[in-house]
């Protein structure tokens, strides 16, 4: 018969075996962070056995460790008996091991969860903490997945399929923000609309992916002539919308006008068919006597009326 003694040897020898193959990291080390225990899940992840790593500082194993945040947590463990916890999210890891999972924007490091807990000893004092280590990769790399699906759906909710500006309702709430933005620094912006002259007779007389055609590349032509801080969005059919961010009426003029040029001078070859067309501009830059933003898009299409009364392939302003 087993005695109790022999009972309790066998229980730990079965618990040691358990944290030897558990698949979570264990480490305990002492007040100098000197590693005591290296459980078999740091040693199949750093690829270092535990003979190699007993009784070395943690700092000396992997000096690119944050051992600012770790000597901090590590005080508060011996001094107050506090635990501590680090999440993938608030920093992706602790023990730099590699992983064999794709990741996208981290070097193929294992994201972790890592918990630090005191150990007391038999005399009652805290001169071990023990720390967990769970690898959090699967995730991690789920949930960027899952952000990355959900930026495209965003940028896709945005986006005008035919020109890839932004489409009329983003491009509007653009246009609201930075009516709002005036009111509050008085910074000069244009807003400068365009819309293609005839644009039914290229229709017409070239057919409709003709007519879908001259679109894409006004669009084109459009975005070469931006800078970073402009906002262009596809209005309507074949009218646009530019926002021109601290810009007043005479840079906005020469945009207009560069833009104008590029667009009579330039053809669109289709199916073997040269088109040549031109586009009239309005131009309104914001002020005081303007109240909202839907004002602002009136005045500059007001502008862009009198364009095309006066004959199209125009630039005028309000
Ligand atoms: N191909 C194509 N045509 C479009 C699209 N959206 C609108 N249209 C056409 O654009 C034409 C716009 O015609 P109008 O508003 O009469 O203007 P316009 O012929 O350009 O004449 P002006 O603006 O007065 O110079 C219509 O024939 C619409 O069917 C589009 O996405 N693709």
């Amino acid at each position: 018969m087993p005695d109790q003694h022999d009972k309790e040897f066998n229980e730990f020898h079965w618990m040691v075996n358990m944290l030897q193959t558990l698949d979570v990291g264990l480490v305990v080390i002492d007040r100098q962070q000197q590693v005591q225990l290296w459980n078999g899940f740091m040693e199949n992840h750093s690829g270092m056995k535990p003979d190699v790593v007993r009784g070395r500082q943690l700092a000396e194993i992997y000096p690119e460790m944050p051992h600012d945040w770790l000597n901090r947590q590590l005080s508060m463990i011996f001094t107050l008996g506090n635990k501590a916890f680090s999440t993938w999210e608030q920093r992706p890891y602790i023990f730099p091991f590699h992983t064999y999972q794709p990741i996208t924007g981290q070097a193929d490091l294992m994201y972790q969860n890592v918990t630090i807990i005191p150990l007391l000893g038999l005399d009652g004092r805290v001169n071990h903490a023990c720390m967990m280590v769970y690898d959090m990769t699967d995730a991690a790399v789920n949930k960027q997945g899952l952000k990355a699906a959900n930026d495209e759906l965003a940028m896709i909710s945005r986006t005008d399929a035919l020109t890839r500006l932004f489409n009329r309702g983003h491009w509007e709430s653009e246009l609201e923000k930075t009516y709002r933005r005036y009111q509050r620094t008085g910074e000069p912006h244009c807003l400068v609309m365009f819309d293609i002259d005839h644009f039914k007779k290229v229709n017409d007389g070239f057919g409709h992916p003709a007519g879908d055609e001259v679109i894409r590349q006004t669009s084109r032509i459009l975005r070469a002539c931006l800078r970073v801080t402009d906002v262009a969005g596809r209005y309507g059919g074949e009218e646009f919308g530019v926002i021109l961010i601290n810009t007043d009426i005479a840079g906005a003029n020469f945009f207009a006008e560069r833009l104008r040029k590029q667009i009579e001078k330039h053809a669109v070859n289709y199916e073997g068919q040269s088109i040549s067309y031109t586009i009239s501009v309005g131009i309104c830059q914001l002020s005081q006597t303007i109240h909202s933003h839907k004002d602002w898009l009136e005045k500059a299409d007001q502008a862009l009326y009198r364009s095309k009364q006066n004959g199209r392939n125009q630039v005028s302003h309000s």
